[in-house]
């Protein structure tokens, strides 16, 4: 009863003291939080705000559609974090209704944005401090990354076993906090960031001077003491073997070969629009109206452009209504999945790093602008639709890409026609459906070749040699998309089972109804210029032949 005594009542005095010293504690530790949350939700806001004005150019650019998936992954975790569970049992319940309800990105989304990025910058020679500036190949396009954008990158690069870009963008993320009023990460976590993977990357001197930074800012650093101990070791160590060593040692670099036509740099250059083809074949290119002999064609031929020759890649041109492309991507967008490639060895098909884009397959008989395609290929080409794939649709979001490959299989490869339906890939023709902003070129590394993607043309090239075999010079890639949305239609024809070893030019013949169904032993000429048969005069002034996109 501590009523009864006036010494304990002074007691409960101390008690009471403390308590408001605690609820005020309590408060202003609320209040930072809130003041901290509203920091948040005004960054949501102005975002928010800014991509409403234009929705598609706002999510066509890299930097952009990175900082949205994080701002709904990382940076919504520590929101989340925020919210104190106990008062907001409501509001909890309400995100959690939502992040079921509503598209949600995951930590591989994160990881697929951030891995997008570093690979746009690698194949584009992007600069790191640019593309923190928002800035693509000089043009301003989006807001600046944080510091904590940057560290992100590093980390999401660092827990890929990249450690490359994992210094790039912690040196980045370092040099961006130095400028932040509101420091939007620890230095001390890039900087362990930082020492470790300059380390993995052999520079022991650095990474050792990193570990002494951070140890600077937090000098009981559990982790950092240990590598200091480690990487001071090492450094002793090969110091005394240089030594009493001759240089035999030495280790020589080795840098990729830039005239390798398999090479990757080689491939790179052709995406940045760095090669052009000799002018003695330039030269030659023609731009013609051609009508395949075709009655339905005499009034309205099409535009063809000759892009290369041996092997021969052709462009057609207007060969795609705004209306069809329209109907296409509305069928195909709610079917989207993950693209798939067929695993050479053990022939299932898989998703990989090396096809990112989301595709789907239409049929002829959903909608009558479908039908109208494939009617249409068959008029550019020649070839039935009878035994193509189904028409496919293709979309590239940011980084999207799919990198050097075959469309045809090769006779090593397990299960080669599993999944070619009768025959192995005799032509392909690929619709371009969207005009690309930045990136997204069709490129030929092997004769380097680019067609770059332009609304409502298609490209059409033969896989297969008159033999049957593959022709190894259409090798070709779909470059990143660096700004932009790349919306394409590949469709592949197969050869008639019969003829699945028999030349192409006997194919087109069957196709045409010409030719009787018979297996065909070898090799024989395809006709010498097929499209000539229906020669109709030049298109040259409508004929924009290369045209390349920033
Ligand atoms: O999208 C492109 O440019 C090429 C696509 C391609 O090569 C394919 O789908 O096989
Ligand atoms: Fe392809």
């Amino acid at each position: 009863e501590v009523y009864t005594s006036l010494a304990e009542l002074e007691e409960l005095l101390s008690t009471e003291a403390v308590l408001i010293n605690t609820l005020e504690n309590y408060i202003r530790s609320e209040e930072q939080k809130i003041d901290l949350l509203k920091r948040y939700a005004d960054i949501y806001q102005k975002q928010h705000n800014k991509a409403a004005e234009d929705v598609q150019l706002y999510i066509s650019n890299p930097i952009n559609a990175y900082t949205l998936v994080k701002r709904l992954t990382t940076d919504w975790k520590q929101v989340e974090a925020l919210i104190s569970t106990d008062v907001s049992n409501d509001y909890m319940a309400n995100i959690t209704y939502i992040k079921e309800t509503m598209k949600f990105p995951t930590d591989e989304d994160l990881n697929g944005a951030a891995v997008a990025l570093t690979r746009l910058q690698d194949t584009y020679r992007l600069d790191t401090s640019s593309l923190a500036r928002g800035e693509l190949n000089g043009v301003k396009y989006s807001a600046e990354l944080s510091a904590a954008d940057c560290f992100e990158l590093g980390r999401q690069s660092y827990n890929n076993g990249d450690y490359y870009h994992t210094q790039l963008w912690m040196r980045e993320a370092d040099s961006r906090l130095r400028r932040e009023t509101n420091e939007t990460v620890d230095r001390s976590d890039i900087l362990e960031y930082l020492a470790f993977s300059t380390y993995k990357q052999g520079n022991i001197p650095l990474a050792l001077d990193l570990t002494n930074k951070l140890l600077e800012i937090l000098p009981t650093h559990q982790r950092a003491l240990g590598n200091k101990i480690y990487y001071e070791d090492e450094l002793e160590k090969s110091f005394s073997k240089r030594k009493g060593d001759d240089d035999s040692e030495e280790i020589a670099f080795e840098g990729p070969s830039i005239t390798d036509p398999y090479g990757r740099e080689h491939y790179e250059m052709l995406c940045r629009g760095e090669i052009e083809l000799p002018t003695e074949m330039t030269s030659r290119l023609k731009c013609r109206y051609v009508n395949n002999n075709n009655p339905f064609l005499l009034i309205a031929p099409f535009k063809l452009e000759e892009a290369h020759r041996k092997p021969d890649l052709y462009i057609f041109h207007d060969v795609m209504a705004d209306s069809e492309i329209e109907t296409v991507k509305r069928l195909a967008q709610p079917r989207f999945r993950r693209a798939t490639v067929q695993n050479s060895q053990t022939g299932e098909l898989e998703i990989a790093q090396y096809r990112i884009s989301k595709s789907a397959w239409l049929k002829e008989e959903e909608h009558k602008h479908v039908a109208d395609i494939a009617q249409r290929v068959t008029d550019m080409t020649g070839l039935t639709m009878e035994t193509a794939e189904e028409l496919q649709v293709v979309n590239y979001g940011i980084g999207g890409h799919y990198e050097p490959h075959f469309d045809f299989a090769r006779k090593d490869e397990k299960n080669a026609f599993k999944s070619l339906g009768t025959g192995n890939r005799i032509a392909t023709v690929l619709f371009y459906m969207s005009d690309v902003a930045q990136g997204g070129a069709t490129v030929f590394p092997a004769v380097g070749a680019a067609l770059w993607p332009k609304k409502g043309t298609a490209a059409f090239w033969h896989n297969l040699h008159a033999s049957g075999d593959g022709d190894k010079l259409t090798r070709h890639a779909a470059c990143p998309v660096l700004a932009g949305s790349k919306w394409a239609e590949p469709a592949a024809f197969f050869l008639p089972f019969v003829y699945k070893f028999a030349p192409p030019s006997e194919a087109l013949r069957y196709a045409a109804g010409k030719a009787p169904v018979l297996r065909l032993e070898g090799p024989e000429e395809p006709p010498e210029d097929f499209f000539s048969l229906g020669l109709m005069g030049d298109f040259g002034r409508d004929c924009k032949r290369g045209i390349r996109n920033k």
